[in-house]
């Protein structure tokens, strides 16, 4: 059964400029954890607008929990989770009753959903005195996730929920999510952050409002077409040079302390690149073959 179903949804701003959507279509299955992975302006928050009915597509249809998104704009509205990318939450509200205002806004109370919310509120709960404009980054994000969550949705929309979140708190986070998804919820997430794209089910790769590749990301990284290499020596800037002008070198570029590159040959002749690099006076040269991330695939995919 599917949560979500998008055909051929497109979005423009103004004639003059491209779309920010483009003919996307996809679908999420019940109870799935579906990320929305791509740099920003990728249109991953016009995605998530349209879908829980705050704008109109141009062109297309979207469904969520088999409601119209524009025809059953209300229904859909108080059936879905939603937090946006920019904190949402009232900052001049404590913890507590930002918590009860939603609670309030859909009808139902703090008590009725609480076990929903447990595992996440006892954590921000000493400090539910505390005005929300006063918490750390990962306790807002805490708190607009219960907020989220308070009326009990089936479908949850979190926009780049981890964006500006220290990496301990982003781990926790995304633990949460799978509890979340385990009580049966559908979770669709966007995010920038490649190595969180491999937390989820399945995972759309997006880029200038079009879609790149739907699929689990082990098959978005096991579909890698070319054999990749990391590279490493004593100096990156001359390392990326060098590799520009190699001549079977297909692409390369910086991944934390290696370069990545892939070559036009099916089997690279590592001693003779070694002795090119070498040639340009780069020493400590390493060169392993590697299995390629879902950034190497977003990569591969963009050229
Ligand atoms: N209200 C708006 N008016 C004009 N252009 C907009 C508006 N909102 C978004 N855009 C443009 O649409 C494109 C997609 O933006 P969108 O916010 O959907 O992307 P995103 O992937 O969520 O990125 P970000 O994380 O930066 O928000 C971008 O080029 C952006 O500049």
């Amino acid at each position: 059964m599917e949560a979500v179903i998008v055909k051929n949804i497109s979005k423009t701003y103004s004639t003059e400029k491209a779309l920010a959507v483009d003919n996307v279509s996809f679908s999420v299955s019940k109870g799935e954890l579906f990320g929305l992975i791509g740099p920003d302006g990728a249109g991953k928050t016009s995605i998530f607008r349209m879908l829980t009915t705050l704008l109109l597509p141009d062109e297309g249809s979207a469904s969520v929990d088999g409601f119209d998104i524009v025809k059953d704009f209300k229904q859909i509205r108080s059936a879905v989770g939603y937090m946006p990318g920019k904190f949402s939450l009232y900052q001049d509200l404590t913890i507590e009753e930002n918590l009860n205002f939603f609670a309030t806004v859909f009808g139902t109370t703090v008590e009725e959903n609480y076990h929903l919310i447990k595992d996440i509120y006892i954590q921000i709960e000493p400090f539910k005195k505390r005005r929300a404009g006063k918490l750390s980054g990962g306790m807002k994000q805490k708190l607009a996730l219960c907020c989220a969550l308070i009326h009990k949705p089936a479908t949850l929309f979190l926009d780049e929920p981890t964006t500006g979140v220290d990496p301990v708190s982003r781990r926790e986070f995304w633990e949460m999510l799978r509890r979340l998804k385990e009580q049966g919820i559908t979770i669709i997430v966007s995010t920038p952050y490649m190595d969180e794209a491999a937390l989820c089910d399945r995972v759309a790769l997006i880029q200038s409002g079009k879609i790149l590749s739907i699929d689990t990301p082990e098959n978005v990284t096991k579909a890698y077409p070319t054999k990749l290499y990391a590279i490493k020596a004593n100096e990156m800037y001359r390392l990326l040079k060098s590799l520009d002008n190699y001549p079977d070198r297909l692409n390369s570029y910086a991944f934390g302390e290696y370069a990545h590159a892939t070559f036009s040959n099916k089997t690279l002749d590592e001693a003779h690149l070694k002795r090119f690099l070498a040639d340009q006076g780069l020493s400590g040269i390493e060169i392993k073959s590697i299995p390629a991330t879902i950034e190497d695939s977003f990569i591969k995919l963009l050229n």
